[in-house]
């Protein structure tokens, strides 16, 4: 029996894209959202179940886990990829700043991999768990330091469940720079940003779609960072 795919965070952008791709492929897709976006709609009318979930704090991340629970006896494989690029410029509560992005970075894939465990022992053959983290957990980042550090968290938790889980459960983390710009960046922030990679290129979704479709189907990969940046590393 095929079981669902858990997506976090997917009315948008990245999410978005992985659960329209996962759809298509003919898999059953699980999603979280904060926001009702129209794409929602969208996807809930191509067959996705749309769970919100506001991962504020600790009883909505268990509220989330129950309803998932309640929806189905396995999974396939969770994508943890709802996220908060927010920065110490935004904030003046450091506190509350560091809180929500280990929350939102860690403890909420935490708990849900925690809580969740027996729903991917119930996959046929390989069950997979795919951490969405950044390029700057290699570097750290001088303006989003919390986010930095919570996004390097989430990738020591893939190296911990991936030697807790084989071989049932392959757990990777997929660590990007720019993939997709923002609405609001403007034109010097853009222009800036392509300089930093060797490719120079605003590469979309797709390659995240890759990304995942190649931990998805590799039965030798876990444990592991695969570095979607375009060779920032160096410039
Ligand atoms: N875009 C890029 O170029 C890059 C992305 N990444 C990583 O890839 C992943 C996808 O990126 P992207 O698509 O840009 O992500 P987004 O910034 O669009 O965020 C994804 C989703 O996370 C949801 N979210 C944020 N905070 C919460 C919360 N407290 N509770 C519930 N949901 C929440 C948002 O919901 P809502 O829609 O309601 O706001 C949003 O839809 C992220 O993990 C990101 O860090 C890493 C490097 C580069
Ligand atoms: N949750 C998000 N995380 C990140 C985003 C984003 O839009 N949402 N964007 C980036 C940048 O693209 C960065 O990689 C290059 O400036 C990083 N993380």
């Amino acid at each position: 029996m095929s079981f669902p795919i858990l997506i976090t965070g997917a009315g948008q952008r990245i999410g978005l894209a992985l659960a329209t791709h996962l759809l298509a492929q003919g898999h059953d897709v699980i999603i979280s959202y904060r926001t009702r976006h129209p794409a929602v709609d969208e996807l809930a009318a191509q067959g996705a179940t749309c769970i919100a979930a506001d991962f504020s704090d600790d009883h909505s991340i268990m509220q989330f886990i129950d309803e998932l629970r309640s929806h189905t006896q396995g999974l396939r494989a969770i994508i943890h990829n709802a996220s908060s690029w927010d920065c110490e410029a935004n904030n003046s509560d450091y506190a509350q700043l560091f809180d929500d992005m280990m929350r939102i970075h860690a403890k909420v894939p935490y708990l849900i991999n925690q809580h969740c465990a027996d729903l991917l022992e119930q996959a046929e053959g390989y069950a997979d768990v795919i951490h969405l983290t950044d390029y700057v957990v290699e570097t750290g980042s001088p303006k989003h330091l919390a986010y930095a550090a919570s996004k390097a968290a989430l990738d020591n938790l893939s190296k911990s469940y991936a030697a807790k889980w084989a071989p049932k459960i392959k757990v990777n983390a997929i660590a990007p720079s720019l993939i997709i710009f923002n609405d609001h960046d403007d034109e010097q922030y853009k222009q800036k940003t392509l300089t930093k990679s060797l490719m120079g290129i605003e590469p979309g979704c797709q390659e995240i779609i890759a990304a995942v479709e190649l931990l998805l189907n590799s039965h030798y990969i876990t444990g592991r960072s695969l570095a979607i940046d375009g060779g920032r590393h160096l410039k």
